[in-house]
């Protein structure tokens, strides 16, 4: 096959080859099948750190606070950078309620993304790998700790499900005792889609809003941000009573994109210098220049 030099033609062909061998970006991951599962996300043998972060972030996310943190969303412009300069600010965070990682956030990001390079997936999956964590930002944004920023995320508003990890946790929030949000639908209806739900607030959310406006990446890139976080969903299978059909295609993006995310973690380390020109020139492609934070 003749390989052009420009840029967005090189990746069109890189996509057409991987269809030509049959593999979807969606397909069972190569690099899944390598991994011992076992040793990533043992939140009851997790250490102090970890454990005192889910406390404090199960306590603290209540409805009132969801509905306040939506409503600041749309007050302001944060800041404005572009994706690298972001991804180089966000370095100095580590993050408190991952059990699997010391790493920095730009290495880890760089991992998520060369994973799925690796694997052949398409350009527009592999900077969704790069940027998939950029919403942790808010951590210096004014974000009132970690817990409103990193972690799992859960539905409120219902009932919590006992697929959240370290669920007795819940104990020490209000809403448990509210005669609405305790209950199995809360205020919701049966099978009212994920759109409708209200997830508890923080780095998934945050990112999906901003790019949603202000990037070209497909639907799935944005599923697979907005909901990365979600594993009582997309892992456990929770809140089946609330999900539609429309939730599928979403799930199954998730899904491609989660063995990226959690298992690139024990991968080997990452130069971002020698990589940084291969990954302009895909931020180009997906991103404005200077993006409203
Ligand atoms: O600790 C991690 C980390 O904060 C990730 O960025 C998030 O996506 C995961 O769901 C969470 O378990
Ligand atoms: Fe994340
Ligand atoms: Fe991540």
């Amino acid at each position: 096959m003749h390989m052009p030099d420009d840029f967005d033609a090189v990746s069109d062909a890189v996509d057409e080859v991987n269809i030509m061998k049959g593999k979807g970006w969606d397909d069972t991951s190569e690099f899944d099948k390598q991994k011992d599962k076992a040793q990533f996300r043992q939140y009851e043998e997790a250490c102090d750190r970890v454990k005192q972060f889910y406390k404090e972030q199960h306590e603290k996310q209540t409805m009132e606070f969801n509905i306040r943190m939506r409503v600041n969303m749309r007050k302001n412009v944060r800041a404005r950078m572009g994706i690298w300069e972001a991804m180089e600010k966000l370095n100095t965070l580590v993050d408190e309620s991952d059990p699997d990682t010391d790493l920095s956030q730009i290495e880890h990001l760089l991992q998520t993304a060369e994973a799925i390079r690796r694997d052949g997936k398409p350009d527009w999956m592999q900077v969704t790998g790069l940027v998939h964590d950029l919403g942790k930002l808010l951590y210096l944004f004014g974000s009132e700790g970690q817990w409103d920023v990193v972690g799992d995320t859960f539905v409120v508003g219902c009932a919590f499900s006992d697929k959240i990890v370290l669920p007795e946790t819940f104990a020490g929030n209000p809403d448990i005792n509210d005669a609405v949000y305790s209950t199995e639908y809360g205020v919701y209806q049966p099978h009212c889609g994920l759109d409708n739900v209200m997830l508890s607030w923080g780095h998934d959310e945050y990112l999906y809003h901003i790019l949603k406006e202000q990037s070209s990446l497909p639907e799935e890139g944005l599923a697979m941000i907005r909901y990365h976080s979600f594993y009582p969903w997309h892992r456990e299978g929770a809140y089946t009573h609330l999900t539609n059909a429309s939730d599928e295609k979403a799930l199954a993006a998730v899904r491609a994109f989660n063995p990226y995310d959690l298992y690139s973690k024990s991968d080997d380390k990452v130069d971002p210098v020698a990589l940084r020109p291969y990954y302009e020139g895909l931020i180009r492609k997906y991103f404005n220049e200077v993006i409203e934070w």
